[in-house]
């Protein structure tokens, strides 16, 4: 094999709680992540330079701050292939969305690098490797719909209702690591108990981000005109849940015109993983 073509999905995390904060500065979390069959496409080429190029990135992530170069430096000491890599990226995802555009790119590189440089990492190896990139990058390279905790690490697969989702992004960039530290956000909610319903669940970042950024209240309450809906991750992107694509379609249709939206229906297995093993 000397190319690949998969996508990198995006997440959705259909709650967040956050339970404490460790001694690391990282947060304990419990969440429920979804795959979405949406999200960016990147194509792995075998070259013969030994160099790693990476086409379609956003201009201002420099090469070796792009996830998707991290990813693939991570994994030159297990390569058996002593060849380069081209690397081309469609970005649809937004960027500091909370759909986890980034993590997914270095999942998706790590995925298909394994099998390019015939590395022979196994998922847990390369989850292992994901953790250094990002909390969220395990969840992508295992590639189930997941019951997390630890700092989002500690998965458990789950079985959910597939649905239709419209995701909107309100134009503003949310940072991560600006949140996790922000002196008001809540901390405490405590641990679900067993039999717990995603009714008692909310977004803990919620409040905090609405209040830090006006368009990100006005699109959950535009959509909550529409259906249920919650912001994902520490924002910016909210999304609204419905039965049908049909549904999610037609409101889509009236997005007002200064936000970005798309609909995808939700996927227990990341569609990365189902293309990986068409193309094996
Ligand atoms: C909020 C979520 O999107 C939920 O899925 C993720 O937990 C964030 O995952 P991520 O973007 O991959 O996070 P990282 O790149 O590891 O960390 C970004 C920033 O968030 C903080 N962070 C992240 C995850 C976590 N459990 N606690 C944290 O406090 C980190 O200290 C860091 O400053
Ligand atoms: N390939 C990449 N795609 C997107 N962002 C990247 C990439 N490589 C590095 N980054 C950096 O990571 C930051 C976070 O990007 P990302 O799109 O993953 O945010 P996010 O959706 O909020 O993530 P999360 O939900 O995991 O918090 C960006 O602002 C960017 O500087």
């Amino acid at each position: 094999m000397t190319e690949l073509t998969l996508l990198a999905p995006a997440k959705l995390n259909l709650f967040l709680h956050v339970n404490g904060r460790r001694d690391d500065g990282y947060h304990e979390l419990e969440t429920l992540f979804t795959f979405l069959n949406y999200g960016d496409t990147l194509h792995f080429a075998l070259c013969e330079q030994d160099h790693i190029s990476i086409s379609g990135a956003p201009a201002d992530i420099p090469l070796h701050d792009n996830l998707i170069y991290k990813a693939a430096q991570k994994l030159i000491p297990y390569r058996k292939i002593q060849q380069g890599l081209d690397i081309q990226l469609v970005k649809r995802l937004p960027m500091g969305g909370g759909v986890g555009g980034g993590s997914s790119d270095a999942a998706t590189t790590l995925l298909a690098v394994n099998k390019l440089w015939q590395c022979g990492l196994n998922i847990n190896q390369l989850a292992a490797l994901g953790v250094t990139l990002g909390a969220d990058v395990p969840v992508f390279v295992r590639g189930l719909s997941a019951h997390a905790q630890g700092i989002g690490e500690q998965l458990k697969p789950v079985k959910l209702p597939e649905k239709a989702y419209l995701v909107v992004s309100p134009g503003v960039h949310v940072s991560t690591a600006a949140i996790f530290t922000h002196p008001d956000l809540p901390r405490t909610t405590p641990k679900l108990k067993s039999g717990w319903q995603l009714s008692e669940t909310r977004n803990d970042c919620e409040m905090l981000v609405k209040k830090l950024y006006p368009e990100v209240e006005k699109t959950l309450l535009w959509l909550l005109k529409y259906a249920p809906s919650k912001m994902t991750g520490t924002g910016a992107c909210c999304f609204a849940e419905f039965d049908s694509v049909a549904a999610a379609e037609r409101v889509l249709q009236q997005l007002p015109a200064n936000w970005q939206g798309f609909v995808a229906t939700s996927a227990n297995r990341s569609p990365a993983h189902t293309q990986l093993d068409v193309a094996l």
